[in-house]
């Protein structure tokens, strides 16, 4: 057995950030951008009017002077001429300010009389004006990598960029395998039971942004797993399900050997998730999950997502952790790093009852696992755990 994070350590070296692709904005949504953006232009381009009003000199900005009104300046449709003294433009939210003029006056201030203008109100400190490149200035950045959201898509298109360099999402083959399992919807005839862990596992990869394919559950023989390898072929991560422990119809191991796994470890000090293995095959990544549906699942947050996230070239980390009072005492641990099932309330975290790792319901009541160390003594009601969170 070893530790989690040479575990994990050891599953980063065989991955390596994806090719770049590149996608239009409208499907760019929670990808991750490659490289950094340079803007193509200022934003806004020009200076342009915040309020819709009227464009004069500081010198003219008197409450009761009257100007006189040379033009006007609407988005889209600039004033072309310069404003000169005693002169005002009508201007437009968005419309580029005209040449000579300081600031721009509202319209709820002013009195308008043919192709004249009083200044009726006070004069505000405000001028009204977006200097050119406010926003941004021609050649700033968006940093990558990033997991694009709206607001970043916003502005890359403000920026100019129609499409957006991104990562290839990680093609991930998934495995169920055991003779008992049926797909879910089928009725259950005697020893047989629901498969589940493939459909938690795939909503897992699709989430942190890979592109799950469930492959057909294949059953306990070496023919029958030799099999679902073939339709592994082309994926950049092979995930199995089961069949990883030391059970006479735990084959997974061994049919991965005879399709050609290098594998970098079988077995680590965790729980649950001790059966889990690694390795390369088929030019892919594997990685061999046990088969109870919380190992499984645990195993998703501590290292699928991780590697994922790697393979996105996102950096290489753990999965996220803080630090949260115990609402209640915690038993001493044992030598493998635990993994408990929690809810967080009122700012502590609560380790529920029941922690056997075929509990699915329990997994569904969690909003977080604590990661009780191996070898941790008793921990008392208000000591800091670490926690990872499993619901953003
Ligand atoms: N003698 C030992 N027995 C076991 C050990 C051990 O060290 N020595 N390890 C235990 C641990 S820890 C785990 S975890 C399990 C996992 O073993 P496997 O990976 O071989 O898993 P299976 O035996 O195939 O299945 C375990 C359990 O999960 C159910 N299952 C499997 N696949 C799915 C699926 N896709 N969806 C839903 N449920 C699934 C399966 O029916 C079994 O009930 O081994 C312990 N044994
Ligand atoms: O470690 Mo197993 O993963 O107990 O459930």
């Amino acid at each position: 057995m070893i530790p989690v994070s040479q575990a994990l350590d050891q599953l980063f070296s065989l991955v390596s950030p994806l090719p770049v692709e590149e996608v239009p904005l409208t499907k760019a949504l929670g990808r991750v951008l490659a490289r950094p953006l340079a803007a193509r232009h200022a934003q806004p381009p020009f200076d342009a009017s915040a309020m819709d009003g009227y464009a004069l000199r500081d010198a003219d900005a008197q409450q009761g002077a009257q100007l006189r009104v040379i033009g006007q300046s609407a988005a889209g449709h600039p004033f072309a001429g310069s404003l000169g003294a005693g002169e005002a433009v009508r201007i437009f939210t968005g419309a580029p300010v005209p040449q000579g003029a300081d600031r721009v006056l509202l319209q709820e201030d002013v009195e308008a009389h043919g192709d004249s203008v009083t200044l009726t109100g006070a004069i505000p400190q405000g001028r009204h004006i977006r200097p050119a490149g406010n926003d941004f200035s021609l050649g700033d950045a968006l940093e990558a990598p990033r997991i694009l959201a709206p607001a970043d898509i916003a502005l890359a298109a403000a920026m100019g960029h129609a499409v957006l360099p991104v990562i290839r999402r990680p093609d991930v083959a998934i495995l169920a395998t055991g003779d008992e399992l049926v797909p879910p919807g089928r009725p259950l005839a005697p020893g047989q039971i629901t498969a589940s862990n493939s459909y938690g596992l795939h909503a897992l990869i699709a989430q942190a942004g890979g592109h799950p394919r469930l492959l057909p559950i294949a059953d306990d023989s070496l023919e029958g797993l030799a099999q679902s390898f073939a339709l592994a072929q082309g994926a950049d991560l092979i995930v199995t399900i089961g069949g990883a422990s030391v059970g006479d119809h735990d084959l997974v191991a061994q049919a991965a050997g005879a399709a050609g796994v290098d594998l970098a470890f079988h077995k680590v000090a965790m729980r649950p998730g001790k059966p889990l293995m690694a390795g390369r095959m088929q030019g892919a990544a594997m990685i061999g999950l046990p088969g109870n549906p919380v190992s499984a699942m645990v195993c998703g947050h501590v290292f699928l997502v991780p590697v994922l996230r790697a393979m996105l070239g996102l950096p290489a980390a753990p999965a996220p952790r803080q630090t949260m009072p115990l609402a209640e005492a915690l038993p001493a641990n044992g030598p493998r790093e635990h993994y408990l099932r929690a809810r967080i309330e009122g700012g502590q975290v609560q380790p529920l009852p029941r922690q056997d790792s075929a509990l699915l319901s329990v997994l569904a009541q969690s909003d977080a696992l604590i990661v009780q160390p191996p070898g941790a003594g008793a921990s008392a009601p208000g000591e800091m755990a670490q926690v990872i969170a499993l619901r953003s």
